[in-house]
């Protein structure tokens, strides 16, 4: 065995053995995979982080080159030569393979019976390129190192993807929340608090925290208390260490919606574009596409209400344990009531059990996966019959089915596109929360005003025009449309356009950048591609090191 061939050959071993031990991996030359990833899409037993890393490597290896060749042209900096460049670039991506800091934590709570028991949780920044960090908080058994990096790597690829000027973070607790009791969680959630804050991963400024899989805004109310209430006692700006709250605690409107209004309108750009359509063999526009869901939490519940807003057809919705099927629609607002007052989704009388294998397999025109990760594996992909997936949740495909997915012509909008929304949102609510001020409070009566004025101005000046020979008024009479939007826009109107355009604009971007680098209906190595090269571009500009 040459030197090359063994190191290949320990590295390999010894990250095996410790699987998720990231840290022990050296980067891989220019122009290749690492050889710890290369058989990752034939070999589903890896893990979350492999996953996102392979992703990553897939389209470092797509752009480098243009990277290099963009350091020919760098401004005010010294010529750099070709090795040079080379080696920058090279430095850049190590750097980017690795994440800043995992913090875990593990620490005891006071159970309801008078007992104690250890906690463990983790709070993960992947790149700090942009502060603060911000990401989801999970309660979750699948809560692990391992996820954090995957899902902290995910936030770095996101935030870049549609243009959020956030590094990537995520947090994550390891319990079963349906083992504890709101008072224990409530205790669980304060305590995790008080630990993230001691050890600088939390503030406005440093580390921003949002709800995702089993926590909600109740959560991140809890949160932004204690912190506000200790660390952040004299910070006026401690109520924007969290995002996903409560309006009434700062929250914005449009933030409980916002992943599936932004799934819906990433879809939108593709499902009325003639040319993908066709490929697919479908009609374009809405009318008459069937849809699968899998998830019906924070993020399913809005993808099948704007969904079906635009005249889709949801067939079938499934979560842990089960599903429900209905040829003829599912009714979004008796399957919410339903599940609000039952807390499940099965047994709704408006559908039937599904009593197949696995209903993502099923025929029908879109899936959304907006559950958890790896569910859509190199078996299950070969059974998907959908002609686009639209990843609401995060990571849901393994590298191995995303082959599959490809080879079998399906369109997938990545999760670092698709389910952009609730960060998008996030954003927006950071702002506000800097601020101190809802969007349009200090100018809707003034724009009311204006516009007023010029409809009174437009008929006087039709009168007088007309008026002159025929002594008629001509009422300026607003549509119902120009006077809802008298007042300027409101909160909800800002969230609304400016979510929109954002997630517009990242899908065409990534459809440029598909064609641009020839990557055919390949959107998951577009969007690393386009993620990779603002996030390169901005630690280029800044520099590696202090
Ligand atoms: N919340 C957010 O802001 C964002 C979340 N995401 C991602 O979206 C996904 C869902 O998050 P969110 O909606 O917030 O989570 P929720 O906790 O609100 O809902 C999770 C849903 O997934 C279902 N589910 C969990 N495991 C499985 C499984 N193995 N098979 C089928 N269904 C399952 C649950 O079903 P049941 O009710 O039966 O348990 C539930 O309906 C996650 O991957 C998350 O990271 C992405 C962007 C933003
Ligand atoms: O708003 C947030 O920060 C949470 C977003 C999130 O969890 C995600 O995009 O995966």
């Amino acid at each position: 065995m040459n030197a090359r061939i063994f190191l290949t050959f320990t590295r390999k071993q010894s990250y095996r053995r410790y699987g998720y031990n990231l840290q022990i991996r050296s980067f891989a030359e220019l122009g290749k995979i690492p050889p710890e990833l290369e058989d990752i899409q034939e070999d589903d037993n890896r893990s979350f982080t492999d996953m996102i890393q392979f992703n990553f490597h897939k389209a470092r290896v797509v752009v480098e080159q243009k990277l290099i060749e963009n350091l020919k042209h760098q401004k005010n900096t010294r010529p750099l030569n070709m090795i040079e460049r080379r080696r920058k670039v090279r430095n850049i991506m190590s750097y980017l393979e690795h994440c800043d800091s995992i913090l875990e934590l593990n620490f005891p709570i006071r159970r309801d019976d008078d007992t104690y028991e250890i906690i463990k949780g983790y709070k993960a920044m992947h790149k700090c390129h942009k502060m603060p960090v911000a990401g989801g908080l999970r309660f979750d058994k699948s809560v692990t190192r391992d996820s954090m990096f995957a899902l902290s790597s995910l936030m770095t690829f996101k935030c870049a993807t549609v243009g959020i000027p956030f590094g990537g973070g995520g947090g994550g607790i390891s319990i079963d929340t349906t083992k504890y009791s709101v008072d224990e969680l409530e205790r669980i959630t304060r305590r995790y608090t008080m630990e993230l804050a001691k050890k600088g991963h939390l503030g406005p400024e440093l580390d921003i925290i949002g709800p995702d899989m089993y926590t909600n805004d109740r959560e991140m109310a809890w949160i932004m208390d204690t912190y506000g209430k200790t660390f952040g006692y004299k910070d006026i700006n401690a109520r924007g260490c969290v995002i996903g709250k409560p309006p009434n605690q700062g929250g914005i409107q449009g933030r409980e919606s916002a992943m599936g209004h932004g799934l819906f309108n990433c879809l939108d750009e593709f499902v009325n574009n003639e040319d993908f359509m066709k490929s697919l063999d479908l009609n374009a526009g809405w009318k008459d596409k069937t849809f699968i869901l899998q998830g019906f939490g924070k993020v399913g519940i809005h993808v099948m209400k704007y969904l079906t807003r635009k005249g889709a057809k949801c067939i079938g919705v499934c979560g842990h344990a089960g599903g429900i099927t209905s040829p003829f629609g599912i009714n979004y607002n008796e399957l919410k009531r339903y599940k609000g007052k039952k807390g499940t989704i099965l047994g709704f009388p408006g559908a039937q059990p599904y009593k197949g294998k696995n209903l993502i397999c099923e025929p029908c025109d879109i899936l959304i996966p907006a559950a958890t990760e790896k569910l859509i594996n190199k078996d299950v992909a070969q059974e998907i019959k959908a002609k686009i997936i639209a990843e609401g949740a995060n990571g849901p495909t393994t590298p191995a089915g995303d082959k599959v997915l490809l080879s079998k012509n399906i369109l997938v909008l990545p999760d670092i596109l698709a389910n952009a929304g609730g960060i998008t949102v996030s954003y927006f609510e950071w702002l506000k929360s800097l601020n101190h001020l809802s969007f349009g409070r200090l100018t809707n009566k003034y724009e009311k005003d204006r516009n007023s004025l010029l409809l009174q101005n437009v008929q006087l000046e039709l009168e007088r025009h007309f008026g002159k020979q025929n002594k008629v008024t001509i009422p300026i009479v607003p549509s119902t449309p120009f006077q809802k939007r008298i007042y300027g826009p409101r909160e909800e109107d800002v969230v609304h356009y400016g979510l929109s355009w954002t997630m517009e604009k990242a899908s065409r971007e990534l459809m440029n950048t598909a064609k641009e680098f020839n990557l055919g209906a390949d959107f998951r190595t577009a969007a690393y591609v386009c993620a990779i090269e603002k996030v390169f571009n901005t630690i280029n500009e800044a520099g590696l090191n202090i």
